[in-house]
């Protein structure tokens, strides 16, 4: 399947994804799952997840906001995602703060994600290397982490994403570009998270490396088009959403290189 494929496919399926994510991010990650085409939940209990997560098209983890109730629950919904065959995504934010968030996320790793996604900071802290990082924030280039990609992918056999100005994506065997965007959209806070999000439906609708890049892609086709319409970031946010659902899938192709 072509990422323009999965775009259609995701249209026409509106699959559900499970999103356990951050404070900051449940608004603009479920907004932008609509925008696009699909369906989001936020459902976090612990005692809500056996039911849930295995009724779901896949699944999606990040630990913006985490805490020791939450990360119980992303342990136990990444282990049945596992047992169910359930594609899902992981976003270790700003994993490199705190000891407890270090180990949170080698902990999920080893549950093994079908897809890492993170800016230059995280993906070099994942794989051992020092970063410049700054909280949530990006400090590092995306061709910086490049190789650190390359090497979380062939450890863990999960497709790997950089974000920043042009993407990265790599398999551990293949790789691609995404450029385009605007530099309006680090300015969004979750819109990386948001991105994470849409990743899960993308996956939930076709194969992991080409969902992934298809997800990219999306971002980069929208974010181009809003920036001509904004303002500023307030703007940008709301005609990134209409873009989002303006996107076609003939247009995916365009930004990757
Ligand atoms: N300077 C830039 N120019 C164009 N696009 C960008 C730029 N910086 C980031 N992007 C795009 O913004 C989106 C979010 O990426 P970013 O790397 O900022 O995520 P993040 O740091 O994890 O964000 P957050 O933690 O706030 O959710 C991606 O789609 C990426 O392609
Ligand atoms: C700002 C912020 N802090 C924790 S999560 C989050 C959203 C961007 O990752
Ligand atoms: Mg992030």
């Amino acid at each position: 399947m072509t990422p323009q494929d999965i775009l259609t496919a995701l249209r026409d399926q509106n699959p559900l994804v499970h999103c356990i994510t951050n404070y900051v991010a449940m608004n603009i990650a479920a907004n932008v799952v609509l925008a696009a085409g699909a369906s989001p939940a936020m459902v976090h209990a612990p005692e809500e997840i056996p039911e849930f997560t295995p009724i779901c098209g896949a699944l999606t983890i990040n630990i913006g906001t985490l805490s020791s109730s939450w990360l119980a629950s992303m342990t136990t919904a990444a282990t049945l995602a596992g047992t169910h065959d359930i594609p899902w995504v992981f976003d270790p934010v700003a994993h490199f703060v705190s000891e407890y968030r270090k180990r949170a996320a080698q902990d999920l790793l080893a549950l093994r994600p079908t897809v890492i996604r993170g800016n230059a900071s995280e993906i070099l802290a994942l794989a051992g290397e020092a970063g410049a990082g700054k909280g949530a924030d990006s400090g590092d280039s995306v061709d910086a982490a490049q190789s650190a990609a390359n090497a979380l992918a062939s450890k863990w056999g999960a497709v790997v994403a950089v974000t920043g100005p042009v993407d990265y994506v790599t398999d551990g065997t293949r790789d691609a570009h995404v450029s385009g965007g605007s530099p309006l959209m680090p300015k969004i806070t979750a819109l990386g998270c948001s991105q994470t999000a849409l990743m899960g439906a993308y996956c939930a609708s076709g194969p992991a490396f080409e969902a992934t890049l298809a997800a990219l892609a999306h971002f980069k086709v929208a974010g181009t088009a809003a920036a001509q319409q904004a303002k500023g970031p307030g703007s940008f946010q709301m005609h990134f959403l209409d873009a989002l659902a303006a996107t076609q899938p003939q247009d995916l192709g365009q930004v990757i290189v």
